[in-house]
């Protein structure tokens, strides 16, 4: 931005976070503005997240509370975003028990034995929340920094921690994954089973550390038929979601390329379901049935395109979120590393002027 550029108003931030227009959508409360907030909005777009991640690797970078603080906070600061997201990764509470993992940098999570038999199955011993000790202490030390910006605590969903398990890393097709569910439905469903219960573990600690909201990332869901993400995912997926109901704070399901599983994840027990850019957000929000707020929808991509183009494609997805019971406003996916960060503060102001009621 040039120092010519003025500086849109920015609202006003909320006294507590349960007082945010993130948490009032979540609740299907009436808003002061659509709220919005970025997958990945932490991380490699900004040149702040690069320098203090320098010399240091993604994993190691987890478990350093101070230096999760200031990377969950950057895009807080810089964008005015509604909401933060604990800066972790999936295969953090899988890493906390154990098993040999590391994420290559512009790879992804890459697992040094996949899991493919029983035997395997039993190094998966269930997570202990002092086996993330680094986690209670980084979200406390963030809600005291976040004041009235709530923050989203977040976990992989059993099926995608099971395919980077599984095959060993980041997979196009998920091949030795589905080979396991339709050639070994038991060991499937017990992988799927000692997943969630890490999983439920790994967002009581953040909900018990004061997290408002946590997000459940199936980010490869997209990849099986709903018959088949019915009877043999989503069992494992719900129980995630009913052992954290009793915090009462908004439980939200995304995953990416979900058109056809959109009314699957909603039932699954989720209050709020995330949906990309493949299927318009009215239509979103039909397949996902009353009741659910929806999250998302602009393409990452888009913000490679000038600024009249991005504002054009927000303007279609506000334009599909009017009447809808809730909308927060997000990508279809995370922020791409290459994106401008100027793009992505100017498309906050855009959406929270359009939207100011
Ligand atoms: C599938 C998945 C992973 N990790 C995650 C998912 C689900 C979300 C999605 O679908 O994108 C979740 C995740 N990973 C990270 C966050 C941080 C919070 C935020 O959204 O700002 C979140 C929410 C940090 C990260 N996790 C990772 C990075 C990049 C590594 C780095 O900065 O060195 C970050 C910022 C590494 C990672 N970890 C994973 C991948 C695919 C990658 C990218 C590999 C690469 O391109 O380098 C697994």
């Amino acid at each position: 931005m040039s120092v010519n550029d003025p500086q849109p108003p920015q609202p006003v931030r909320p006294a507590a976070p349960q007082d945010s227009a993130f948490l009032k959508a979540c609740r299907r409360e009436p808003v002061p503005h659509t709220p919005v907030w970025f997958m990945r909005q932490a991380g490699r777009s900004l040149p702040e997240y690069r320098k203090v991640r320098e010399g240091i690797a993604m994993l190691d970078s987890c478990m350093r509370p101070e230096l999760v603080t200031e990377i969950t906070l950057q895009p807080v600061r810089r964008h005015h975003v509604d909401a933060a997201i604990y800066f972790s990764d999936i295969v953090v509470p899988l890493k906390a028990i154990g098993v040999d993992l590391d994420i290559k940098p512009g790879v992804g999570p890459v697992v040094a034995q996949p899991v493919r038999t029983r035997a395997d199955l039993e190094r998966l011993r269930p997570l202990e929340p002092d086996d993330v000790g680094y986690v209670t202490e980084a979200v406390r030390l963030l809600v005291r920094e976040l004041g009235g910006t709530p923050l989203i605590g977040f976990a992989g969903a059993p099926f995608t921690l099971a395919s980077y398990l599984v095959e060993g890393g980041p997979s196009r097709n998920h091949e030795r994954t589905k080979a396991m569910m339709y050639g070994d439905p038991e060991l499937w469903a017990a992988l799927l089973d000692r997943l969630a219960v890490i999983t439920g573990t790994f967002l009581k600690v953040q909900i018990e550390a004061g997290a408002s909201a946590v997000q459940l990332f199936d980010s490869w869901a997209g990849a099986l038929s709903e018959a088949d993400y019915r009877s043999s995912v989503m069992p494992a997926s719900a129980k995630v979601f009913e052992s954290v109901a009793h915090y009462g704070v908004p439980r939200i399901h995304f995953g990416v390329g979900t058109g056809e599983l959109l009314g699957a994840m909603g039932e699954a027990g989720a209050d709020v379901v995330g949906a990309d850019w493949r299927v318009p957000l009215d239509e979103a929000a039909r397949r996902i049935g009353p009741g659910k707020p929806v999250q998302g929808n602009l393409d990452p991509a888009v913000l490679f395109a000038p600024r009249d183009a991005v504002e054009a494609q927000a303007r279609r997805v506000l334009d599909a979120a009017r009447g809808l019971e809730g909308h927060i406003f997000n990508l279809g996916h995370g922020v791409l590393p290459e994106t401008d960060p100027d793009a992505l503060t100017r498309l906050v102001a855009y959406v929270h002027e359009q939207t100011e009621r």
